[in-house]
């Protein structure tokens, strides 16, 4: 049985003085009955794993670069995100995607390299509105899957948030249909790749305008294990409500 996971994506969003979200959190979900992953941007990562003592929570990275160290400004490794305290990075998403100009192949080295790191990669895939209105979904998902998921991918290192991009921050939500045909196409095509082992143990996450209102809904639909949250993870009393959906859909 996989065990659900709400992870938080607080983008370039956050001070210290936010890191009073993680009390918050302790607070409400002591003893959470799913697993809960909060990603602040990389200059809160050692506060925030700091913060959280024995909490079960994790703490994330939004990006690795693919290589072990080097010159490369600016960047931040896998073992540098993991000797900070972060347990799990978020790779491909689409905002990377598209600003930073981020390939599969890229995103596909850079897990390898945090799977190597012991991090759980938490790889995002999505269509443009464009891409869905001409039909292209799952052949563009199914592309970015085969080309950004890494042959070390184990049902424990790995999860997939399927991100359509016209839903990222726009309140704008696919129907229950819509996530759950592409959730079962992606668990078809892992289960192909890397057998029913890996294949059926990996949790596949939502994401894209998950509010407290619409997610016992979205956690509802089939082979959906959690959520990716953006927005509504910046607040504990907006993120609170979502991990207990989550928690009160896990059978
Ligand atoms: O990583 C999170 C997603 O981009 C979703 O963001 P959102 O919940 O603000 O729409």
């Amino acid at each position: 049985m996989r065990r659900k996971l709400a992870a938080g994506n607080w983008k370039m969003n956050g001070l210290k003085a936010e890191l009073d979200q993680i009390d918050a959190l302790k607070a409400s979900h002591a003893t959470p009955s799913v697993d809960l992953l909060l990603c602040p941007p990389a200059t809160l990562v050692t506060s925030a794993a700091a913060r959280l003592g024995d909490h079960p929570m994790m703490i994330g990275g939004q990006d690795c670069h693919m290589e072990h160290s080097g010159a490369y400004t600016g960047d931040i490794s896998a073992p540098m995100l993991a000797d900070a305290g972060a347990r799990a990075v978020i790779l491909g998403h689409s905002e990377r995607r598209e600003a930073h100009e981020e390939s599969d192949e890229m995103i596909r080295a850079k897990a390898s390299a945090a799977h190597r790191a012991g991090l759980i990669t938490v790889i995002c895939v999505g269509e443009s509105l464009a891409q869905r209105e001409a039909a292209n979904t799952l052949d563009i998902i199914g592309g970015q899957l085969s080309a950004s998921v890494p042959d070390n991918s184990t049902g424990e290192n790995l999860v997939i948030a399927y991100e359509p991009i016209w839903a990222i921050g726009t309140g704008k939500v696919p129907t229950t249909d819509q996530i759950g045909e592409v959730h079962d196409f992606m668990r078809d095509r892992l289960e192909r790749r890397f057998g029913a082992g890996v294949g059926r143990s990996t949790r596949l996450l939502y994401g894209g305008s998950v509010k407290p209102g619409n997610a016992a809904e979205i956690f509802a639909v089939s082979n959906v294990d959690g959520a990716l949250v953006g927005g509504a993870s910046l607040k504990a009393a907006d993120f609170s409500p979502i991990i207990e959906a989550l928690e009160n859909s896990a059978g």
